[in-house]
């Protein structure tokens, strides 16, 4: 929020008034996306709300000053204050540990050592069309409920309400507790070292302003598993989000699905699964996952931002002031709706990114799906591999058939908002085996 009477000689963005105290929080209603996207085309793109602000050309021109984050109730009691990466604020702390999160987790190599195991969950997935993959990298096996105080992982997450939130941190800290202690217990066993271990010999070592402790191990592991879980919208992760999404928008359009079936038929044919390394040949499967995207950015406000200084970025000649601690809220959804940028924009249309370059790595601003510059999602390469792959398995093992003779554009797509946006209805599809083996 800005304070008006310390910055009433300099010029705000324009924005609803709102009301004292709750300024213009009655506005945003059940699908803020979609309300701020309705103000921004009243009052512009760079648009101050008592809430919050939204801007594009931010990214790029103040990507610097607008790197950190605002300190918010979620962060402070479910993922042990601003100690995890995603709610650091900018510095060194932060610094230091997305180096090591992009060094023993989420580089390409590290990504690649856990292709096989990718390809063993892809297999289960068929078998069981349930999807838990990061959850291996992450802690090298997988927990069951029952480890997990008996209440299951998703349910601790859901519970993530504010009144819950200190209940829930205790769940998650015994749990925590128990990961670290198997981990150091086995520490000099032969086994394949996941990113706890890679995290535990950094115990220790220390910076200017920091030491890395076990509190801030548990940090880090917590924030891994918000993206895998989220507190608001059930058990299901960024990127088995996005592949239901994606799902979704396939069965609406079964000419699409179909294309992506031949396409994954010349490529693999159906005497054997796909494998990671197809991948870079299915370019249509990619231009869906783009697609998907931008019409269903399951983070779709980003993160909240912070100004770091007080700046005055010009926009249509004007000089607006953005004082330091400005909360800034990106609007991704928006974004891939924009009518300057997108022709029929509300529609999924695959083959717009037929013969152009645009893609969702923040490179382009039209299409910001896992944010950009500094802060963008460092789990990236990740969640685009992890989607291609499952997206690729259920398509090119399985036709899918509405249940109930239902018509394709009969299918619901409505979203349920939260900081991960799920579909509000689970998707109910039945598939049959179509593969040669
Ligand atoms: C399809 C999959 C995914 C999507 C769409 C997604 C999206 C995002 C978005 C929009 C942000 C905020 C960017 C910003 O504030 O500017 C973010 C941040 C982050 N993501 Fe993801 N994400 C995905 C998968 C993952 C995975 C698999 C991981 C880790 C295993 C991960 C870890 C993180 C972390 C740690 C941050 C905070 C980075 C920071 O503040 O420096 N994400 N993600």
């Amino acid at each position: 929020c800005i304070s008006k009477g310390k910055n009433k000689n300099k010029m705000l963005p324009p924005g609803p008034r709102g009301f004292p105290i709750f300024g213009s929080l009655h506005l945003l209603g059940k699908f803020p996306t979609m309300v701020l996207h309705q103000l921004a085309q009243k009052y512009g793109d760079i648009m101050y709300l008592r809430l919050g602000l939204q801007h594009t050309l931010f990214l790029k021109t103040h990507d610097l000053n607008f790197a950190s984050r605002p300190p918010t109730e979620g962060a402070k009691h479910i993922i042990f204050g601003q100690r995890s990466l995603s709610f650091a604020e900018y510095g060194s702390y932060w610094t230091n540990m997305r180096k090591i999160c992009m060094l023993e987790l989420l580089s390409n190599q590290k990504i690649n050592c856990f292709k096989s195991m990718r390809r063993e969950e892809a297999v289960l997935l068929i078998k069981s069309l349930g999807i838990n993959m990061t959850c291996r990298m992450v802690f090298g096996k997988k927990y069951k409920d029952e480890e997990f105080g008996g209440r299951g992982f998703a349910s601790v997450m859901k519970e993530g309400l504010t009144k819950k939130m200190k209940a829930v941190n205790k769940a998650f800290d015994e749990f925590f507790e128990k990961v670290i202690d198997e981990h150091l217990q086995y520490k000099d066993k032969e086994r394949t070292k996941d990113f706890i271990d890679a995290l535990l010999a950094h115990m220790g070592s220390e910076g200017s302003d920091y030491r890395i402790e076990r509190l801030n191990i548990k940090a880090m592991m917590s924030v891994i598993n918000y993206h895998l879980c989220t507190y608001v919208a059930a058990s299901v992760d960024t990127s088995s989000t996005t592949v239901q999404w994606a799902l979704s928008e396939l069965l609406r359009h079964p000419q699409d699905m179909k294309k992506v079936q031949k396409e994954l038929e010349n490529v693999v044919g159906l005497k054997r699964m796909v494998e990671e390394s197809d991948m870079e040949k299915l370019e249509y499967l990619d231009m869906v996952v783009k697609e998907t995207m931008r019409l269903h950015p399951v983070v779709p406000l980003l993160l909240p931002h912070a100004a770091i200084e007080d700046c005055t970025p010009t926009y249509l000649f004007l000089h607006y002031h953005i004082p330091k601690k400005s909360r800034i809220i990106i609007n991704a959804w928006a974004i891939g709706r924009d009518l300057s940028a997108w022709e029929d924009a509300e529609k999924f249309v695959p083959e717009s990114f037929e013969g152009n370059n645009v893609d969702v790595r923040g490179q382009h601003f039209q299409l910001v799906p896992f944010g950009s510059g500094r802060r963008r999602c460092v789990g990236m390469q990740l969640g685009i591999t992890v989607v291609h792959f499952v997206l690729a398995q259920l398509v090119h093992c399985f036709d899918w058939e509405l249940p109930d003779n239902m018509l394709p554009n009969e299918l619901e797509m409505t979203e349920e908002f939260g900081l991960v946006v799920s579909r509000a209805k689970n998707l109910l599809a039945i598939p049959s085996y179509r593969l040669q083996n």
